[in-house]
């Protein structure tokens, strides 16, 4: 079995009947909302949910599975998201799908922040993996450069030949950091710059990783 869908098939029973539900973005969030729309439909799940975008949620809403306006649902039982590295202390680096900000929202607004990822995933040190930055369009060139003088070696995310455009209508820098030793440091002082709207990085901000292994085993990491 996929191992994406499988993490994200055991994350889906921590969801009970009244629960308000944030729903992730990405290719293993995906089976997240795909189970979810399972269990509404065969077993009359009674949810509430936002999605962190605009693809999660149309998916949702083909599902059947209720979405209630931000300004009505209030704080959220439990989010169910993917990462793109998790470390031993549980901070991520999110993004790869653009979604960052929106699911960083999310994830600030929930009780609970289950992230469930393939094996893949889990690093020892964040890094490897190039940090997304969201940036506002206006005077964008000059935020660019003040990473690239960080030394966080920035690369625009590309859409063929425009900038790839976040459902925020901002842009994103990938910054190929190799390693990050100190994640909360970088996290401030990357969201100081004006123009960056956030990072990727989750510090502190995840309550259990669900990890599918290659033999098809599921570990529970908690903080
Ligand atoms: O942060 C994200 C989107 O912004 C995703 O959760 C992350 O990129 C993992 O994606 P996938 O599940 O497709 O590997």
């Amino acid at each position: 079995m996929d191992l994406k869908r499988l993490a994200a098939e055991r994350a889906v029973e921590y969801v009970k009947d009244g629960m308000k539900v944030g729903l992730g973005t990405g290719s293993t969030a995906y089976w997240a909302i795909q189970r979810l729309g399972e269990r509404v439909k065969n077993e009359g799940l009674q949810i509430e949910t936002v999605a962190t975008s605009q693809a999660s949620e149309d998916q949702a809403r083909e599902l059947g599975i209720p979405l209630v306006p931000f300004s009505e649902i209030g704080r959220l039982d439990i989010t169910i998201d993917g990462a793109d590295e998790v470390d031993g202390r549980l901070n991520l680096i999110k993004g790869g799908g653009g979604a960052l900000l929106r699911e960083k929202i999310v994830a600030m607004n929930s009780r609970r922040l289950v992230i469930v990822v393939d094996e893949s995933k889990v690093v020892h040190t964040l890094g490897k993996f190039p940090l997304p930055v969201e940036i506002v369009p206006f005077a964008c060139e000059w935020t660019y450069h003040a990473l690239d003088q960080m030394g966080c070696h920035p690369a625009w995310r590309m859409n063929g030949s425009e900038k790839y455009k976040t459902d925020n209508g901002n842009y994103i820098a990938d910054c190929k950091l190799g390693r990050i030793s100190d994640a909360e440091a970088l996290n401030q002082k990357l969201n100081m710059i004006p123009g960056v709207v956030d990072n990727g990085l989750f510090v502190d901000m995840a309550d259990t990783i669900v990890v599918a292994h290659a033999d098809g085993t599921i570990e529970i990491k908690r903080k």
